[in-house]
């Protein structure tokens, strides 16, 4: 596939949250969006999620990105297969449409981020993966960035400006992320990106639900809207450095210390952890001197409508959640590994200086083929 017309790709992303495998189709020519595919959602089984929630324990203070100790070797494995199962299935739904995938675009787990360290480690067999499902398969697409000095995230930066055109968004505009960790994508009148990670998304609101009543997350916002948000919990929980430090910057999903909110009623914690996320955003736009337009809410926590409204009264922004501005908001980040994906057969580059703080653009992902044969980035950026 060299060609420069749009190919249909697959991507495939396991987010922060650990909620599943999403998988979705777009065609592409890693410029703009040519069409929208299928979509899957391959949830987790309890059993699954916990060996994942043991390698991310596990992981902590890994120094070898190669080294699969404790638990990750297991969770490796349920990593792979997996998502080897969603590409079948979405293979098999997409041919109903006419659709053939040509490439796939395979994030993996992230375990362990500390780009301080030029260390990032993202689970997952990707030549398995490949042999499984015989097709090529990009991934590691946070390495290169990553040891060229860059945050190795956010990568869908790129992708959400081409969702942008597509969707005919006013500019400047900003789309936020909310998964485990939330991350903004700031979009120019001119077209210039900036990003960065803000701070928490869902992924501590969700430990706390799961602590308590065993569900995995806060449906809809309701036991937030039912607490009341704690002043003094929050402002310590503000008073993390990451919040006054400027972008670029990144997050490991395990960033955060919940000690001020411990001892908190339930429901309580739960407003509390909901306004931190929206704070974060709030202080992460002022920052970054981001005008309060139009902030577009992707991922899980575009459902949480306590954070929506927290999100409003924070930023002062028009928030909009996904679905009303034409995208499918579970599927943006496993869209973005499609794209991704040709962009690195096309050898254009994923990450820039204003997204990650990369020196230069940078071409990112290394490609499996069925074959077994592997060709890592290339070493120069066009
Ligand atoms: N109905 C709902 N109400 C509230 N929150 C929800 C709802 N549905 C999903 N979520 C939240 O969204 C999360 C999943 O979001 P998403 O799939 O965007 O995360 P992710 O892709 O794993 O994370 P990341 O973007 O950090 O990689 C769930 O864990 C939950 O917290
Ligand atoms: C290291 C890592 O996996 N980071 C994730 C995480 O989840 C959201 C946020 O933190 C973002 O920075 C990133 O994912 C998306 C897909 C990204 O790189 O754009």
């Amino acid at each position: 596939m060299t060609g420069a017309g749009p190919v249909w790709a697959l991507g495939l992303m396991s987010g922060t949250s650990l909620d599943g495998v999403d998988a979705a189709l777009l065609d592409t020519d890693g410029e703009t969006i040519a069409g929208i595919g299928p979509t899957l959602f391959r949830p987790y089984g309890a059993d699954e999620r916990a060996v994942l929630r043991r390698a991310l324990a596990d992981a902590r203070g890994l120094d070898d990105r190669r080294a699969r100790p404790g638990a990750l070797a297991e969770a490796e494995r349920i990593v792979t297969d997996t998502h080897a199962e969603a590409v079948r299935d979405l293979v098999a739904a997409a041919a109903e449409a006419g659709i053939a995938p040509q490439v796939v675009g395979f994030h993996g787990q992230t375990v362990f981020h500390a780009p301080a360290r030029r260390l990032t480690v993202q689970i997952g067999d990707a030549g398995r993966l490949a042999a499984a499902c015989g097709l090529r398969v990009v991934h590691d697409f946070r390495a290169a960035d990553v040891a060229a000095g860059g945050q190795g995230a956010p990568l869908v930066p790129i992708f959400h400006r081409a969702l942008a055109a597509r969707a005919g968004l006013s500019l400047p505009a900003a789309v936020l992320n909310v998964g485990g960790v939330a991350n903004v994508t700031l979009i120019g009148a001119d077209g210039r990106l900036a990003a960065f990670d803000t701070g928490p998304g869902n992924a501590l609101i969700d430990d706390a639900v799961l602590a308590a009543t065993g569900r995995p997350y806060d449906d809809g916002g309701a036991i937030a809207a039912s607490g009341r948000v704690d002043g003094t919990a929050l402002a310590a929980l503000l008073a993390h450095p990451y919040f006054a430090a400027p972008p670029p910057k990144s997050l490991d999903r395990d960033a955060f210390d919940v000690g001020p909110v411990a001892a908190l009623p339930f429901a309580d914690k739960v407003a509390t952890l909901t306004a931190f996320t929206a704070a974060a955003v709030a202080a992460g736009l002022r920052l970054a001197g981001a005008p309060a337009a139009t902030v577009v809410v992707v991922g899980g926590g575009a459902r949480n409508r306590k954070l929506l409204a927290m999100l409003a009264a924070r930023t002062g922004a028009t928030v909009v959640p996904a679905g009303d501005a034409g995208f499918d908001g579970d599927f943006v980040e496993a869209q973005a590994f499609a794209h991704l994906a040709v962009r690195r057969l096309r050898g254009l580059p994923a990450t820039f200086p204003g997204t990650t703080g990369v020196p230069a653009p940078t071409v990112g992902g290394d490609v499996a083929t069925p074959e077994g044969a592997h060709s890592p980035t290339p070493s120069t950026s066009p």
